[in-house]
């Protein structure tokens, strides 16, 4: 049996899974994967190829062509869709507006989990998405469910997009904050839920430095000195 320790992050959109998870791989030298940016890649590429997603054949042949690669340098993590660095693209609106759909397609999700459980399999690691406690890695030492006021939320994600989305308004931010919420947690296959043994941490009123304390505080007794 591998005893490499395998932190499960999820919950609801820009609620702080990947700040808190970058923060935590920096300190405790876990490797970190961003799940959400493999959807998203996955996303870019069934868009900028036209793919049917009600044709079967033409989601399967679409991902057995699609090669996602992530690196962290310097603690930013750069995401790579068939070797083009595609880190910045995945962060617009038009991804954002379409990754909930594509990211229900259950062929699309076994792809991914697959992919993300050959991650985790033998080194330690802090994942962040929406299944990692539940489907990805149930077994995993500590589960965080995140989660914040949708408002504050929104006015957090804005903020970070703005500066290179300048046209974008707070109300389209809000709105697609809101439906993606829905929409994922509304899915059939693995949708996002708690884990009945996942710690729940709201972040409406912490700072990034006490979220990541609460998180250390939970993972620490996992670590062998
Ligand atoms: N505790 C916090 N207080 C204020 N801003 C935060 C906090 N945690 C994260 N943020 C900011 O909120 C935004 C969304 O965080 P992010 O980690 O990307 O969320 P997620 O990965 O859940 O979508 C980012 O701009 C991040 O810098
Ligand atoms: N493990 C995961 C991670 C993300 N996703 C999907 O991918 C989308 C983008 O994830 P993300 O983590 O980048 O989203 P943000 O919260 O950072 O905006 C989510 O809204 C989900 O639809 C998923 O289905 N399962």
């Amino acid at each position: 049996m591998n005893n490499n320790i395998v932190v499960a992050i999820d919950g609801f959109s820009s609620c702080g899974k990947s700040t808190i998870a970058k923060a935590l791989a920096k300190k405790l030298n876990f490797v970190y994967v961003d799940t959400g940016a493999m959807y998203r890649a996955v996303t870019l590429y069934f868009l900028r190829n036209e793919v049917d997603v009600t044709n079967q054949t033409q989601v399967e042949t679409a991902l057995n062509n699609i090669h996602i690669s992530l690196k962290t340098t310097d603690g930013q993590v750069s995401i790579f869709l068939n070797d083009e660095d595609v880190s910045e693209e995945i962060r617009q609106m038009h991804v954002a507006s379409n990754v909930s759909k594509i990211a229900a397609i259950p062929a699309v999700r076994h792809a991914m989990v697959k992919q993300q459980q050959l991650m985790g399999k033998s080194i330690n690691i802090i994942m962040d998405g929406r299944d990692i406690g539940t489907t990805v890695f149930p077994d995993a030492q500590v589960k965080l469910f995140m989660t914040a006021d949708p408002k504050i939320r929104a006015e957090r994600r804005y903020k970070e997009l703005v500066v290179k989305q300048p046209d974008i308004t707070m109300e389209e931010v809000f709105e697609n904050l809101a439906l993606r919420d829905h929409d994922d947690t509304t899915r059939k296959e693995s949708p996002l839920v708690q884990a009945a043994d996942a710690i729940v941490l709201d972040n409406s009123y912490l700072t990034p430095d006490e979220q990541l304390e609460f998180a250390l505080n939970k993972i620490k007794p996992f670590i062998k000195e």
